[in-house]
Protein backbone atom coordinates (compact mmCIF):
# COMPACT_ATOMS: atom_id res chain seq x y z
CA UNK A 1 0.00 0.00 0.00
CA UNK A 2 1.01 3.50 -1.19
CA UNK A 3 2.06 5.62 2.23
CA UNK A 4 0.21 8.45 3.00
CA UNK A 5 2.43 11.11 3.09
CA UNK A 6 1.54 15.08 4.46
CA UNK A 7 3.97 17.88 4.36
CA UNK A 8 3.33 20.88 6.78
CA UNK A 9 5.35 23.75 5.74
CA UNK A 10 6.53 27.10 7.55
CA UNK A 11 5.36 26.47 10.77
CA UNK A 12 6.10 28.10 14.56
CA UNK A 13 6.14 24.88 16.49
CA UNK A 14 5.73 25.37 20.07
CA UNK A 15 7.29 22.38 21.65
CA UNK A 16 6.82 21.42 25.54
CA UNK A 17 10.01 20.97 27.23
CA UNK A 18 12.19 21.68 24.60
CA UNK A 19 11.45 24.27 21.86
CA UNK A 20 12.15 24.42 18.14
CA UNK A 21 12.96 27.87 16.77
CA UNK A 22 12.17 29.51 14.04
CA UNK A 23 9.66 28.47 10.62
CA UNK A 24 9.93 24.18 10.16
CA UNK A 25 8.75 22.06 7.59
CA UNK A 26 7.31 18.85 8.91
CA UNK A 27 6.84 15.40 7.00
CA UNK A 28 4.21 12.86 8.06
CA UNK A 29 4.34 9.45 6.62
CA UNK A 30 1.56 7.03 7.87
CA UNK A 31 1.00 7.42 11.24
CA UNK A 32 4.18 9.15 12.28
CA UNK A 33 6.40 12.04 12.44
CA UNK A 34 9.24 11.43 9.83
CA UNK A 35 11.24 14.20 9.50
CA UNK A 36 11.20 18.25 10.83
CA UNK A 37 13.96 20.28 8.43
CA UNK A 38 13.98 23.80 7.52
CA UNK A 39 13.14 23.06 4.57
CA UNK A 40 11.18 20.23 2.97
CA UNK A 41 10.91 19.02 -0.77
CA UNK A 42 7.27 19.66 -2.11
CA UNK A 43 7.73 16.39 -4.16
CA UNK A 44 7.80 13.97 -1.00
CA UNK A 45 4.30 13.96 0.06
CA UNK A 46 0.87 14.06 -1.66
CA UNK A 47 -0.55 16.39 0.23
CA UNK A 48 0.53 20.03 1.18
CA UNK A 49 -0.73 22.29 4.04
CA UNK A 50 0.48 25.41 4.17
CA UNK A 51 0.89 26.40 8.10
CA UNK A 52 1.97 30.15 7.27
CA UNK A 53 0.39 32.45 10.87
CA UNK A 54 -0.10 29.28 12.34
CA UNK A 55 1.37 27.93 15.21
CA UNK A 56 1.46 23.57 15.61
CA UNK A 57 1.68 21.80 18.68
CA UNK A 58 0.91 18.72 19.93
CA UNK A 59 -2.36 17.46 19.67
CA UNK A 60 -3.99 18.22 23.47
CA UNK A 61 -4.41 15.39 25.85
CA UNK A 62 -7.63 15.63 28.14
CA UNK A 63 -6.68 13.12 30.86
CA UNK A 64 -10.30 12.82 32.70
CA UNK A 65 -14.11 13.01 30.98
CA UNK A 66 -16.92 11.68 30.30
CA UNK A 67 -17.57 12.07 26.76
CA UNK A 68 -21.48 10.74 26.42
CA UNK A 69 -22.02 13.94 29.41
CA UNK A 70 -22.04 16.14 26.67
CA UNK A 71 -25.34 14.84 26.67
CA UNK A 72 -26.51 16.34 29.86
CA UNK A 73 -24.71 19.88 29.09
CA UNK A 74 -27.08 22.50 31.08
CA UNK A 75 -28.92 20.14 32.80
CA UNK A 76 -28.50 20.42 36.28
CA UNK A 77 -26.28 23.82 36.83
CA UNK A 78 -25.00 25.52 40.14
CA UNK A 79 -25.26 22.43 42.70
CA UNK A 80 -22.31 20.82 44.42
CA UNK A 81 -21.61 17.18 43.69
CA UNK A 82 -23.83 15.57 46.25
CA UNK A 83 -27.09 16.84 45.22
CA UNK A 84 -25.68 17.19 41.43
CA UNK A 85 -24.83 13.60 41.35
CA UNK A 86 -27.21 11.44 43.95
CA UNK A 87 -30.20 14.00 42.94
CA UNK A 88 -29.82 15.08 38.93
CA UNK A 89 -26.73 13.21 37.32
CA UNK A 90 -27.40 9.48 38.85
CA UNK A 91 -31.13 9.06 38.03
CA UNK A 92 -30.78 10.61 34.52
CA UNK A 93 -27.90 7.86 33.86
CA UNK A 94 -30.31 4.90 34.78
CA UNK A 95 -32.08 5.45 31.84
CA UNK A 96 -29.03 5.66 29.51
CA UNK A 97 -28.52 2.71 26.68
CA UNK A 98 -25.32 2.07 24.32
CA UNK A 99 -27.32 4.69 21.76
CA UNK A 100 -27.46 7.56 23.87
CA UNK A 101 -23.69 6.88 24.83
CA UNK A 102 -22.61 6.71 21.43
CA UNK A 103 -24.11 9.90 20.44
CA UNK A 104 -22.90 11.23 23.08
CA UNK A 105 -19.31 10.31 22.50
CA UNK A 106 -19.79 11.92 18.71
CA UNK A 107 -21.01 14.99 19.64
CA UNK A 108 -18.09 14.99 22.48
CA UNK A 109 -15.57 13.85 19.61
CA UNK A 110 -16.81 16.69 17.14
CA UNK A 111 -16.03 19.13 20.42
CA UNK A 112 -12.42 17.71 20.87
CA UNK A 113 -11.60 17.27 17.45
CA UNK A 114 -12.43 21.01 16.99
CA UNK A 115 -10.79 22.24 20.13
CA UNK A 116 -7.08 20.68 19.20
CA UNK A 117 -7.89 17.59 21.50
CA UNK A 118 -6.36 14.32 19.98
CA UNK A 119 -6.41 11.87 22.99
CA UNK A 120 -8.44 11.69 25.82
CA UNK A 121 -9.17 9.42 28.76
CA UNK A 122 -12.92 8.64 29.61
CA UNK A 123 -14.72 7.07 32.23
CA UNK A 124 -18.21 6.22 31.78
CA UNK A 125 -21.16 3.58 30.85
CA UNK A 126 -21.16 1.43 27.71
CA UNK A 127 -17.74 1.64 26.55
CA UNK A 128 -17.88 -0.38 23.77
CA UNK A 129 -20.26 2.23 22.02
CA UNK A 130 -17.92 4.92 22.95
CA UNK A 131 -15.37 2.72 21.57
CA UNK A 132 -17.36 2.84 18.35
CA UNK A 133 -17.69 6.56 18.29
CA UNK A 134 -13.73 6.68 19.12
CA UNK A 135 -12.88 4.32 16.13
CA UNK A 136 -15.19 6.43 13.84
CA UNK A 137 -13.93 9.68 14.62
CA UNK A 138 -10.11 8.66 14.31
CA UNK A 139 -9.04 10.09 17.85
CA UNK A 140 -7.09 8.40 20.38
CA UNK A 141 -8.41 7.08 23.95
CA UNK A 142 -7.84 5.94 26.65
CA UNK A 143 -11.24 4.16 27.63
CA UNK A 144 -12.33 2.71 31.47
CA UNK A 145 -15.72 1.24 32.23
CA UNK A 146 -16.82 3.50 35.62
CA UNK A 147 -16.80 0.69 38.25
CA UNK A 148 -19.44 1.30 41.11
CA UNK A 149 -20.46 -1.73 43.87
CA UNK A 150 -21.11 0.14 46.81
CA UNK A 151 -19.98 -3.08 48.45
CA UNK A 152 -22.65 -5.43 47.43
CA UNK A 153 -20.30 -8.62 45.75
CA UNK A 154 -22.82 -9.32 43.08
CA UNK A 155 -22.77 -6.68 41.30
CA UNK A 156 -18.84 -6.33 42.25
CA UNK A 157 -18.29 -9.58 39.70
CA UNK A 158 -20.45 -7.97 37.17
CA UNK A 159 -18.65 -4.82 37.31
CA UNK A 160 -14.73 -6.63 36.82
CA UNK A 161 -16.24 -8.01 34.42
CA UNK A 162 -17.78 -5.89 32.14
CA UNK A 163 -14.37 -3.64 32.12
CA UNK A 164 -12.48 -6.98 31.40
CA UNK A 165 -14.43 -7.67 28.48
CA UNK A 166 -13.91 -4.02 27.57
CA UNK A 167 -10.31 -5.35 27.74
CA UNK A 168 -10.71 -7.66 26.00
CA UNK A 169 -12.74 -6.17 23.11
CA UNK A 170 -11.87 -3.02 22.53
CA UNK A 171 -7.52 -2.90 23.87
CA UNK A 172 -5.35 -1.62 21.16
CA UNK A 173 -8.01 -1.41 18.75
CA UNK A 174 -8.69 0.91 16.03
CA UNK A 175 -5.35 1.00 14.56
CA UNK A 176 -4.00 0.99 18.09
CA UNK A 177 -5.88 4.44 19.18
CA UNK A 178 -7.49 3.10 21.58
CA UNK A 179 -5.66 1.45 25.32
CA UNK A 180 -8.46 0.36 28.12
CA UNK A 181 -7.68 1.20 31.90
CA UNK A 182 -9.84 0.55 34.72
CA UNK A 183 -12.08 2.63 35.89
CA UNK A 184 -12.54 2.19 39.70
CA UNK A 185 -14.99 5.35 40.22
CA UNK A 186 -13.65 6.60 43.73
CA UNK A 187 -13.14 5.28 46.89
CA UNK A 188 -16.27 6.30 48.42
CA UNK A 189 -18.32 4.31 46.02
CA UNK A 190 -15.91 1.28 45.31
CA UNK A 191 -15.34 -0.77 47.98
CA UNK A 192 -11.86 -2.33 49.30
CA UNK A 193 -12.55 -5.42 47.92
CA UNK A 194 -13.14 -4.22 44.26
CA UNK A 195 -10.29 -1.74 44.67
CA UNK A 196 -7.74 -4.73 46.01
CA UNK A 197 -9.54 -6.78 42.94
CA UNK A 198 -8.59 -4.13 40.51
CA UNK A 199 -4.99 -3.48 41.59
CA UNK A 200 -4.07 -7.69 41.44
CA UNK A 201 -5.64 -7.60 37.58
CA UNK A 202 -3.76 -4.31 36.64
CA UNK A 203 -0.56 -5.82 37.91
CA UNK A 204 -1.40 -9.06 35.73
CA UNK A 205 -2.44 -7.28 32.73
CA UNK A 206 -0.35 -4.25 32.75
CA UNK A 207 -3.41 -1.88 32.02
CA UNK A 208 -3.68 1.04 34.16
CA UNK A 209 -6.41 2.88 36.97
CA UNK A 210 -8.15 5.85 36.33
CA UNK A 211 -9.97 7.19 39.36
CA UNK A 212 -11.61 10.31 41.27
CA UNK A 213 -10.11 10.74 44.58
CA UNK A 214 -10.13 13.62 47.18
CA UNK A 215 -12.44 15.95 44.92
CA UNK A 216 -14.51 17.43 47.76
CA UNK A 217 -14.29 17.77 51.52
CA UNK A 218 -17.50 15.67 51.97
CA UNK A 219 -15.37 12.85 50.68
CA UNK A 220 -12.34 13.47 52.94
CA UNK A 221 -14.67 13.87 55.90
CA UNK A 222 -16.73 10.47 54.88
CA UNK A 223 -13.97 8.46 54.12
CA UNK A 224 -12.36 9.40 57.02
CA UNK A 225 -15.06 8.48 58.96
CA UNK A 226 -15.30 5.13 57.51
CA UNK A 227 -11.86 3.83 57.46
CA UNK A 228 -10.01 6.27 59.99
CA UNK A 229 -7.53 7.27 56.88
CA UNK A 230 -7.66 10.11 54.11
CA UNK A 231 -8.62 9.30 50.80
CA UNK A 232 -4.64 8.65 49.50
CA UNK A 233 -3.73 7.35 52.70
CA UNK A 234 -6.32 4.46 52.57
CA UNK A 235 -5.55 4.10 49.07
CA UNK A 236 -2.23 3.74 49.95
CA UNK A 237 -3.31 1.01 52.67
CA UNK A 238 -5.07 -1.21 50.35
CA UNK A 239 -2.08 -1.38 47.86
CA UNK A 240 -3.93 0.88 45.47
CA UNK A 241 -1.50 3.33 44.84
CA UNK A 242 1.42 3.20 41.84
CA UNK A 243 2.71 5.05 38.78
CA UNK A 244 -0.37 3.33 36.33
CA UNK A 245 -3.05 5.09 38.40
CA UNK A 246 -4.39 8.63 37.45
CA UNK A 247 -6.47 10.32 40.17
CA UNK A 248 -8.81 12.30 38.91
CA UNK A 249 -9.33 16.22 41.00
CA UNK A 250 -7.32 15.16 43.95
CA UNK A 251 -8.42 18.62 45.27
CA UNK A 252 -8.17 18.09 49.21
CA UNK A 253 -4.58 16.78 49.94
CA UNK A 254 -2.46 16.69 53.26
CA UNK A 255 1.24 17.11 53.48
CA UNK A 256 1.59 13.35 54.17
CA UNK A 257 -0.74 12.61 51.06
CA UNK A 258 1.70 15.12 48.39
CA UNK A 259 4.62 12.75 49.96
CA UNK A 260 2.48 9.45 48.95
CA UNK A 261 1.75 10.89 45.59
CA UNK A 262 5.27 11.60 44.82
CA UNK A 263 6.53 8.77 46.46
CA UNK A 264 4.12 6.46 44.45
CA UNK A 265 4.70 8.07 41.65
CA UNK A 266 0.76 8.34 41.07
CA UNK A 267 -0.57 11.00 38.54
CA UNK A 268 -2.85 13.89 39.01
CA UNK A 269 -5.25 15.10 36.29
CA UNK A 270 -6.61 18.23 37.64
CA UNK A 271 -10.16 19.82 36.43
CA UNK A 272 -10.08 23.65 37.56
CA UNK A 273 -13.38 24.16 35.85
CA UNK A 274 -15.38 21.64 37.35
CA UNK A 275 -13.85 21.95 41.21
CA UNK A 276 -15.06 26.02 40.01
CA UNK A 277 -18.44 25.24 38.70
CA UNK A 278 -19.47 22.57 42.20
CA UNK A 279 -17.73 24.46 44.43
CA UNK A 280 -15.48 21.98 45.46
CA UNK A 281 -12.13 23.71 45.77
CA UNK A 282 -8.83 24.87 44.62
CA UNK A 283 -6.31 21.75 44.29
CA UNK A 284 -2.79 22.72 45.32
CA UNK A 285 -1.63 22.11 42.00
CA UNK A 286 1.52 24.35 42.05
CA UNK A 287 2.62 22.64 45.16
CA UNK A 288 2.50 19.38 43.39
CA UNK A 289 4.51 20.70 40.67
CA UNK A 290 6.65 22.03 42.80
CA UNK A 291 7.09 18.27 43.85
CA UNK A 292 7.93 17.40 40.97
CA UNK A 293 4.50 15.00 40.95
CA UNK A 294 3.15 14.79 37.01
CA UNK A 295 0.05 16.85 37.14
CA UNK A 296 -2.32 16.71 33.82
CA UNK A 297 -5.65 18.66 32.98
CA UNK A 298 -8.72 17.27 32.15
CA UNK A 299 -12.26 18.69 31.57
CA UNK A 300 -14.34 16.53 33.68
CA UNK A 301 -17.89 15.65 31.69
CA UNK A 302 -19.11 18.38 29.49
CA UNK A 303 -22.40 18.22 32.85
CA UNK A 304 -19.84 20.21 35.08
CA UNK A 305 -17.73 22.24 33.12
CA UNK A 306 -19.77 23.07 30.48
CA UNK A 307 -17.29 22.71 27.88
CA UNK A 308 -14.07 20.05 26.55
CA UNK A 309 -12.33 23.49 25.45
CA UNK A 310 -9.20 22.12 26.68
CA UNK A 311 -7.28 25.39 26.00
CA UNK A 312 -9.98 27.08 28.29
CA UNK A 313 -9.56 24.39 31.15
CA UNK A 314 -5.63 25.29 31.02
CA UNK A 315 -6.00 29.32 31.25
CA UNK A 316 -7.91 28.60 33.77
CA UNK A 317 -5.92 26.20 35.89
CA UNK A 318 -2.85 28.74 34.99
CA UNK A 319 -5.32 31.86 36.82
CA UNK A 320 -6.44 29.92 39.33
CA UNK A 321 -3.39 28.97 40.88
CA UNK A 322 -1.81 32.73 40.69
CA UNK A 323 -5.51 33.81 42.67
CA UNK A 324 -4.94 30.80 44.98
CA UNK A 325 -1.26 31.66 46.05
CA UNK A 326 -1.32 34.90 44.98
CA UNK A 327 1.69 34.75 43.37
CA UNK A 328 1.66 35.62 39.30
CA UNK A 329 4.78 33.36 38.67
CA UNK A 330 3.16 30.29 39.48
CA UNK A 331 1.62 27.89 36.39
CA UNK A 332 3.26 29.54 33.66
CA UNK A 333 1.92 29.27 30.37
CA UNK A 334 4.88 27.32 29.49
CA UNK A 335 3.78 24.99 32.41
CA UNK A 336 0.49 25.05 31.33
CA UNK A 337 1.41 23.59 27.58
CA UNK A 338 3.38 21.02 29.60
CA UNK A 339 0.19 19.75 31.29
CA UNK A 340 -2.10 19.84 28.49
CA UNK A 341 0.76 17.55 26.15
CA UNK A 342 3.76 15.51 27.74
CA UNK A 343 2.39 15.50 31.12
CA UNK A 344 -1.39 13.83 29.68
CA UNK A 345 1.08 11.75 27.80
CA UNK A 346 3.13 10.66 30.81
CA UNK A 347 -0.23 10.05 32.61
CA UNK A 348 -1.79 7.61 30.06
CA UNK A 349 2.04 6.08 29.61
CA UNK A 350 1.63 7.04 26.12
CA UNK A 351 4.82 9.48 26.30
CA UNK A 352 6.80 7.39 23.67
CA UNK A 353 4.18 7.88 21.37
CA UNK A 354 2.55 11.03 21.90
CA UNK A 355 3.10 14.36 24.01
CA UNK A 356 5.77 16.43 21.49
CA UNK A 357 6.31 17.33 18.34
CA UNK A 358 9.64 14.63 17.98
CA UNK A 359 10.75 12.62 14.66
CA UNK A 360 9.75 9.03 15.43
CA UNK A 361 6.75 10.41 17.74
CA UNK A 362 2.65 9.28 16.35
CA UNK A 363 1.75 12.57 14.06
CA UNK A 364 -1.04 14.28 16.80
CA UNK A 365 -0.79 17.51 15.58
CA UNK A 366 -2.61 20.79 16.19
CA UNK A 367 -2.27 23.89 14.24
CA UNK A 368 -3.60 27.24 15.62
CA UNK A 369 -4.42 30.14 13.63
CA UNK A 370 -2.52 33.32 14.59
CA UNK A 371 -4.64 35.63 12.03
CA UNK A 372 -7.08 36.52 14.22
CA UNK A 373 -8.69 39.59 16.46
CA UNK A 374 -7.28 37.45 20.23
CA UNK A 375 -4.15 36.68 18.31
CA UNK A 376 -2.63 39.58 17.03
CA UNK A 377 -0.08 40.85 17.51
CA UNK A 378 2.24 38.18 17.02
CA UNK A 379 3.91 37.22 20.79
CA UNK A 380 7.67 36.41 20.44
CA UNK A 381 6.19 34.00 23.45
CA UNK A 382 4.35 31.09 21.66
CA UNK A 383 2.71 29.37 24.44
CA UNK A 384 1.52 33.10 26.39
CA UNK A 385 -0.03 33.33 22.86
CA UNK A 386 -1.31 30.01 23.56
CA UNK A 387 -2.35 29.81 27.15
CA UNK A 388 -3.41 33.29 27.77
CA UNK A 389 -5.12 34.70 24.24
CA UNK A 390 -5.94 31.66 22.14
CA UNK A 391 -9.22 29.73 23.19
CA UNK A 392 -10.51 25.96 21.71
CA UNK A 393 -11.91 27.66 18.17
CA UNK A 394 -8.54 29.15 17.19
CA UNK A 395 -7.59 25.64 16.41
CA UNK A 396 -7.63 25.57 12.68
CA UNK A 397 -6.45 21.68 11.82
CA UNK A 398 -6.53 18.86 13.77
CA UNK A 399 -4.19 15.55 13.07
CA UNK A 400 -4.06 12.33 14.92
CA UNK A 401 -2.25 8.99 14.13
CA UNK A 402 -1.54 10.56 10.86
CA UNK A 403 -5.27 11.66 9.46
CA UNK A 404 -6.61 14.58 9.36
CA UNK A 405 -9.62 15.02 11.89
CA UNK A 406 -10.34 18.86 10.64
CA UNK A 407 -8.77 20.97 8.33
CA UNK A 408 -9.50 24.82 7.99
CA UNK A 409 -11.60 24.40 10.09
CA UNK A 410 -13.96 21.80 8.39
CA UNK A 411 -14.43 18.34 9.57
CA UNK A 412 -12.86 15.30 7.54
CA UNK A 413 -14.56 12.09 9.52
CA UNK A 414 -17.80 13.43 11.30
CA UNK A 415 -20.77 15.38 9.72
CA UNK A 416 -21.27 17.38 12.74
CA UNK A 417 -24.72 18.63 11.72
CA UNK A 418 -26.05 15.13 11.57
CA UNK A 419 -24.43 14.73 14.89
CA UNK A 420 -26.15 17.37 16.40
CA UNK A 421 -29.67 16.72 15.07
CA UNK A 422 -29.32 13.06 16.69
CA UNK A 423 -28.14 14.60 19.89
CA UNK A 424 -30.85 16.89 20.24
CA UNK A 425 -33.32 13.71 19.92
CA UNK A 426 -31.45 11.64 22.20
CA UNK A 427 -31.28 14.07 24.86
CA UNK A 428 -34.98 15.01 24.27
CA UNK A 429 -36.20 10.95 24.58
CA UNK A 430 -34.31 10.61 27.51
CA UNK A 431 -36.02 13.56 29.08
CA UNK A 432 -39.47 12.31 28.28
CA UNK A 433 -38.03 9.11 29.89
CA UNK A 434 -37.10 11.01 33.51
C1 LIG B 1 -19.29 5.23 36.82
S1 LIG B 1 -19.00 6.11 35.34
C2 LIG B 1 -18.50 7.71 35.86
C3 LIG B 1 -19.49 8.34 36.80
O1 LIG B 1 -18.88 9.51 37.30
C4 LIG B 1 -19.84 10.51 37.37
N1 LIG B 1 -19.18 11.79 37.48
C5 LIG B 1 -19.07 12.75 36.58
N2 LIG B 1 -18.36 13.78 37.08
C6 LIG B 1 -18.02 13.42 38.33
C7 LIG B 1 -17.31 14.04 39.35
O2 LIG B 1 -16.81 15.25 39.23
N3 LIG B 1 -17.13 13.39 40.51
C8 LIG B 1 -17.66 12.17 40.69
N4 LIG B 1 -18.36 11.52 39.76
C9 LIG B 1 -18.55 12.15 38.59
C10 LIG B 1 -20.66 10.30 36.14
O3 LIG B 1 -21.87 10.99 36.19
C11 LIG B 1 -20.79 8.79 36.14
O4 LIG B 1 -21.85 8.38 36.93
ZN1 LIG C 1 -15.25 12.87 36.63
Amino acid sequence: MADNTILIKNALILNPENNIEGKKDLLIKNDLIDEIADEIPEDKADKIIDATDKILLPGLVNTHTHLSMTLFRGLADDLALDEWLNENIWPVEANLNGYYCYIGALLGAVELIKSGTTTFSDMYFYMEDVAKAVDESGLRAVLSYGMIDFGDEEKRKAEIEENMNLFKNCNDTADGRIKVFFGPHSPYTASEELLKEVRRLADETGIGIHIHVSETQKEIDDVSAEKGLRPFEYLDSIGLLGPDVVCAHSVWLSDREIEIIKEKDVKISHNPCSNMKLASGIAPVSKLLENDICVAIGTDGASSNNNLDLIEELKTASLLQKVATLDPKVLTSDEAVAMGTINGARALGLDDEIGTVEVGKKADLILIDTNCANMVPDSSNLSSNIIYAANGSNVDTTICNGQILMENKELTTLDEQEIYQKAREAIDQLKKAI
